[in-house]
Formats: C-alpha cells, structure tokens, sequence
C-alpha cells in the first residue's frame, strides 16, 4: 500500500523526516509518535502535495514525486486541523467534497447520506457545522475522507480533543472502515496505547526517524512472566502467601509485583517451560486452593516504546519493512523487564 526508501524532509531549522525506509501492508496502520515526530509531514508527503528533500515513496504502486492527482483520487484523508465551514452543513459539506472527487450530483448526495450515517451523524447534519461538538466534527472530516470510496484513507489525528467515549467510538468507527468496507487505514496517533486495540501493524516514528515497525501481536508478544492467583481457605487464610511459601521451597523465585495494581493477591514468576506449570499446579493443589487464573502476560505497546525511547534503541528500526515476525528476539531483549 506505502512504500518509503530513504525519505527525507528538511525544513530550513529543522529536519521532519530523517532516511525514511518503511513498507505498510493492507489493514489498519497505526504511525505513532511524538508531536513533532514528523507524522502529518509524512502524509503531506505521500498524498503528493509537499515535495520530499530526498528519497522515494510510493502509495499504492504510484510515485508520490509526479503521481500526486493520480494518488488522491484513490485515496482520503482526514486532516488533523479543525478546517470545516462554519456556515454550511455537513451534508452540504461532504455532497461538496463528492463532488469535488469526481461523483455526479445523485451518486454524490447517495454516498454523502450513506457516509454520515456510517459516521453516526443524523439530524444533525442539516446544521451548520459552526453549532457541532469537537466529536461531531471529527465524525465530519472522516466522511469527507470515505465518501468518494477510496481504497485508503489517511487519518491525522482522529482522536484529537475527544472525551474517552468518543475516542473509543472514533476508534471502532476506523476498526469498521477496514472490516465492513475494505479501505485500508494509515491512523496517526501520539498516545501508543488507543493504537493497540484498533491497529493490525505499528510503526514508530520519533525525530522524523522509524524507531520501530512490526504487527500489533509481534509489539504485544507474550511475555514469559506467568500470573497466578489463587483463592484462601480457613487452614490457608493468606493463600497468594502460602504459594510463594511453597514455591520458594522448590527454588522458584517470584517476582516483586509490589508496584502493580491489585498485585496483593497476583504472584508473578518466570515460567520456564511445562514444567513450571505442572509445578505450579501440584503446589496449589497440595496446599488445597482454588486456582483462580494462571495466564502469561502479555506486553503493552506503551511498554514496548518506553523502554525503546529509553534506550534510544531502534536497534531493529532496520529497513523497517512490514515482516511482522522475525525481530521477536531483539525486541524481547528491549523490553526485558516484560512485568
Ligand atoms: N511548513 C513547515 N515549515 C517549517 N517547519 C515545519 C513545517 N511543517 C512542519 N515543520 C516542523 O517539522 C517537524 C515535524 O512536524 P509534523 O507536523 O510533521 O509533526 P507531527 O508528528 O505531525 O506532530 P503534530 O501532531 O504536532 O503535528 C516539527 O518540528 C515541525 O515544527
């Protein structure tokens, strides 16, 4: 779908973009970092509308540098900013929009209706855009994005200055775009953690540098820490103690979840293989408690890039090609402490 090779921006003080190398597959991407990470620049770049320094980038197999119109027939995009006319309503708005990418006046009015109740805006969009909430424009900007059917829409920032409900209902709104429609999705982001719900791929980028890109999985890989709780009974009435008691008497370390909510009652070890499970089991067993749940934890994304921005890592940015898998080694050893 996108393809950069060594891309990059230089504004006079300043470097956007810096050796850009990266390739999104089909689905929901997510392009994370930091303001002034250089994402809107990047889009401005891929829709052919801002000229690169330097290096190469494709958008679904054409030239961003000579195929700019070619490109934005086929593709939306949502810009960031607050851009709606205050004065007209959304359908006049988007039928505008349509008409504008091409559609004829029926075909125009047809997808604008349609587009606006998919977003979730009714009644309303008989109103002049100037009375809406933050979340009733944003649902505004992403039909303008979808109406003339493209098979790609860039979304700069959707969630922006929405509540928690409303980032949550932007979020399945974009989840949706791609399952119910097929438009695959590039949805820029600086808070990593909405991403991981609604993202098949990430890619990081800090300082107009690729930090990281891989699948969602891949980012939130299993770690090999175990979570255990267990129940207490009237001969054990401390029943998460007594395990770390018995435990600790066959040599198995836990570790300190001192600093994790509700970790009164969870024990976290490293799992070893089967034979930690099957351990685990005979103990809590032996003791006589119930064994409430036993599960490997798995990373959070936010985790992920913490411990890469600590380090100042990007040790596997490499080429930052879509391969999903492959970097598993490098990146467990970045995220390490996996609790
Ligand atoms: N037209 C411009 N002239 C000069 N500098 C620019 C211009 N556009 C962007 N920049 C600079 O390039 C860097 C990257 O900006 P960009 O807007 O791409 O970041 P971003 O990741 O989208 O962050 P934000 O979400 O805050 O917009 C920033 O330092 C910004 O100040």
């Amino acid at each position: 779908m996108i393809a950069t090779e060594s891309l990059s921006k230089r504004f006079p003080r300043v470097t956007a973009l810096d050796r850009l190398s990266m390739d999104v597959g089909p689905g929901v991407t997510g392009l994370v970092g930091a303001n002034g990470a250089g994402k809107s620049t990047l889009i401005k770049i891929l829709l052919g509308l801002s000229p690169a320094t330097e290096g190469h980038a494709e958008v679904l197999g054409l030239d961003v540098a000579t195929e700019g119109a070619a490109i934005r027939e086929r593709v939306g995009y949502m810009p960031e900013h607050d851009c709606l006319p205050p004065d007209v309503s959304a359908t006049e708005f988007v039928v505008h929009m349509a008409r504008m990418s091409g559609l004829p006046p029926t075909a125009a009015r047809e997808r604008t209706a349609d587009t606006l109740r998919h977003v979730g805006l009714y009644e309303e969009r008989y109103r002049p855009m100037g009375g809406y909430s933050t979340g009733m424009k944003q649902r505004v900007k992403l039909a303008q994005a979808l109406v003339h059917d493209p098979d790609l829409v860039f979304l700069d920032e959707p969630t922006n200055g929405l509540d928690p409900v409303g980032r949550d209902e932007m979020l399945g709104l974009i989840r949706r775009i791609h399952t119910d429609f097929g438009i695959s999705v590039l949805v820029t982001s600086h808070l990593l953690g909405e991403l991981e719900r609604t993202c098949d791929h990430v890619v990081v980028v800090d300082g107009g540098k690729l930090l990281r890109s891989s699948s969602t999985t891949d980012f939130t890989q299993n770690t090999t820490t175990l979570a255990i709780e267990v129940t207490d009974t009237d001969e054990h009435p401390d029943g998460t103690r007594a395990v770390r008691d018995a435990l600790h008497a066959r040599g198995v370390t836990v570790q300190d979840s001192s600093g994790l909510p509700g970790s009164g009652h969870v024990l976290l070890l490293t799992a070893r293989g089967e034979e930690t499970y099957d351990l685990v089991r005979d103990v809590i067993a032996e003791l006589g408690l119930g064994l409430v749940r036993m599960e490997q934890r798995r990373h959070h994304i936010s985790e992920v890039f913490t411990n890469d921005t600590d380090t100042g890592a990007g040790t596997d940015a490499g080429t930052g090609k879509n391969t999903g898998a492959g970097n598993g080694e490098q990146r467990k050893e970045a995220v390490g402490h996996g609790g």
